[in-house]
This record gives C-alpha cells, structure tokens and sequence, in this order.
C-alpha cells in the first residue's frame, strides 16, 4: 500500500523476515524512522512472516502507517517467499525459532537451518545481486554459511551475521567496570560464534576515562576479572536475557541490528573496528576457512575487511580455536540435516 509521494532519492528495497515477530517489532519502527539506512534514504519495506502469522502482521502494517514516518514509502506484507525477496537491496533475515529455557542448541539448529536453505535459494533467485544479507534468526553464525551456499550468484562478501549485540554487551561490561559512558570504549573484539564459546576479547580495546585513551587491562585494573566473570557474563547474557524474561533478547538485539547494518551502509569510524561474523576465507588468523566467524572488522564503501595483525596470546588462541571448533561441528550438524 502506497504511503507517500515525495521528491527524494529512490526507495530502498529492505526485506525484514519473521516481521510479526519481538525483535522486528523494534527493527521496523528504527529502519522506517531513518536510523540505519539514513534520514534522507526513502525505503519500502517488505515484512515476511509465515502464513498464520499474516493477521498479526496486519496489525504491525496499522502500527507502522500510524507512526506517520516520512520515509516510508510503501509496505509490503507478504508470506511469499518470491514477493518477499524480489529486487531487495537489503535482506535482515530476523525469521526463525527463539531458543527457549531448557532448549538444546541442536534443537534449535534442527528447527531453522532448513528457512536459511530456503531463503539462500530465494536470494539466489530474486534479489539484486548487490543486496546485502545479514543473518540475525539463531544460530546465526550457521544459518548466515547455509544461506550464502544456497545462494551462489551472490558475492560471500554480501553476507554477515549479528555478532554486534556481543560486542555491545562487552563494551557495555567494560563500560560499567570503569565507571565511563559505553562510548567511551571502543575496539572490544568478539570472536567466533554468537552462541556461548565465542571469545570477548579486550586486548585491543581502549577506554577513554577523564579524557585520557587507556588500554583496557590498564583502564579496568583487574585481570582476573577480565578473564574470568567478563567474559562468561557476556557469553551468557543471552541465556541470562531468556531465564528473566522468558523470552529471547529483542529490545537490545534490534538495536545491535541497527548499529550493524548503518556499519555496512556508511562504514565504520576511522580507527575504529567492530565485530561481526563474515566468511572466513583468506583470514590471517589460521581460522579454518569454510565458516561465518566473528572477526573484528574495518567497513568502507559498503565493503568489510578483517583487521589483521591483532597480536593474540596462548588465552586468545585457545579460545579463538574452541569457538572455531564448535562452528565447524555445528555446520556439519547443519549440512547432516539438510541432506
Ligand atoms: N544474533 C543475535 O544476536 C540474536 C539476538 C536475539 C535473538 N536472535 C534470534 O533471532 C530470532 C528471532 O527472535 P524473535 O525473538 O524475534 O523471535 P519471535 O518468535 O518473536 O519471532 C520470530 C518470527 O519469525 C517468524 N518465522 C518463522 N519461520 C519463518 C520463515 N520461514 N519465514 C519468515 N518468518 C518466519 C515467526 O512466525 C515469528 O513471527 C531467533 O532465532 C533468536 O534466537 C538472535
Ligand atoms: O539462545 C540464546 O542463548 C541466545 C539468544 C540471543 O541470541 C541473545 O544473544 O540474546
């Protein structure tokens, strides 16, 4: 349905997957509102959910005309896979299963990894081969490696996954730790898997505390918290988030999509780097090669690039490799299903 008319430039085509759902609830209202995509960008917005949830989306459809957004130009709900991926220039594949309390991570791999086949194939098919897919529907990092086999004409380099709400939490802990504001931490690294062997590391990171730039170690002053607590709180915040709510992060994980996706669109700031899972082709980390891997990245011109030459100790290396390890069984686990 047709919102506006307007002199701007052309709409953007984004699609958001499971858009009747918590997290998208949040993500619709940012991206129409110009957060992510820019204030000057129009955009058409295509919501695809499955078909029971159609009358739902009905309801966020009213929401979004009701918020009176300059910059949304037409939106689109749908539960057709060809309607939903036709000419998209951006894909936020939101749509999967929550982990819920008690809940194996196989179960959940079991119950998604199938969409992202699906979806691959969809993208393959009817996106523009310049779309950018960003795979956030859990576990993130193998869903992203199914949907970018699936979709062959499209470069890997399009494709990442979430790994930013990790990051965030980390610079958040740091944050707190040192008493500062979180923009005052920057250059926290998350390696690996979204899921809880990934490896928060705060080697390279730099706090700004009274106005002096101090590396991490030096800022927090308490190594065996760093090691310790640091990093198995934010392995298992997301846990954490699902016993106290009973529901899967969704406030904090629309707001990492947000802050991942302006990355790719406007890139990242100079001397800065960010985390987010990519294909680990060519990395210089001696990272097995066929997996999505959060490594920390540098965005220019819509393009990422792995920042190289982070030195990484004994601790580092150990835990790059077990996360690493747990990627590679968990795409095996996938391919096994799908097959
Ligand atoms: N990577 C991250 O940092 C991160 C953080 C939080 C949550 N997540 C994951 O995001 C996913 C969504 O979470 P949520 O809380 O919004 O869940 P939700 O259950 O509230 O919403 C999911 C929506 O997806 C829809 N859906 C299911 N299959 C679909 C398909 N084939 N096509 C389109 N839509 C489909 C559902 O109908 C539902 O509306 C989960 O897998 C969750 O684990 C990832
Ligand atoms: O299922 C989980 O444990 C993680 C849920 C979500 O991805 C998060 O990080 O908050």
């Amino acid at each position: 349905m047709m919102l506006f008319l307007s002199h701007q430039s052309e709409p953007i085509r984004v699609l958001v997957t499971g858009a009747a759902g918590q997290i998208a609830y949040t993500l619709l209202y940012r991206i129409a509102k110009g957060d992510v995509f820019g204030k000057d960008q129009p955009i058409i917005l295509i919501l695809l959910d499955i078909p029971p949830m159609l009358p739902v989306l009905d309801g966020v459809v009213m929401e979004l005309q009701d918020c009176a957004l300059p910059l949304l130009r037409e939106i689109i709900p749908t539960d057709k896979i060809e309607v939903g991926f036709k000419d998209i220039d951006a894909a936020i594949l939101v749509g999967s299963m929550p982990r819920k309390e008690g809940m194996e991570k196989k179960d959940l791999l079991k119950a998604n990894v199938a969409i992202f086949k699906t979806q691959g194939a969809a993208l393959d098919k009817y996106a523009k081969k310049t779309v950018q897919v960003v795979v956030v529907g859990n576990p993130a990092n193998t869903n992203c490696l199914i949907a970018l086999k699936f979709a062959p004409s499209i470069p890997k380099e399009n494709f990442s996954c979430l790994t930013r709400l990790d990051h965030n939490r980390a610079c958040s802990q740091v944050a707190m730790h040192c008493g500062v504001s979180s923009d005052k931490v920057k250059n926290v690294i998350i390696w690996g898997n979204h899921y809880s062997t990934q490896y928060p590391d705060v080697h390279h990171a730099i706090v700004n505390t009274h106005g002096c730039e101090l590396g991490a170690y030096k800022a927090v002053k308490n190594d065996a918290w760093l090691h310790g607590d640091f990093i198995l709180t934010v392995q298992q915040r997301g846990a954490a988030v699902i016993k106290a709510r009973k529901l899967s992060s969704a406030m904090s994980a629309a707001n990492a999509v947000c802050d991942h996706i302006k990355d790719i669109w406007f890139g990242t700031k100079e001397g800065e780097f960010i985390s987010m899972g990519v294909y680990a082709a060519g990395n210089s980390y001696g990272i097995p090669e066929d997996l999505i891997y959060s490594f920390p990245v540098q965005i220019k011109n819509k393009r990422w690039k792995v920042v190289d030459g982070m030195s990484t100790n004994d601790f580092s290396r150990a835990k790059m490799n077990a996360t690493a390890a747990e990627l590679m069984e968990e795409r095996d686990a996938a391919l096994d299903f799908l097959t």
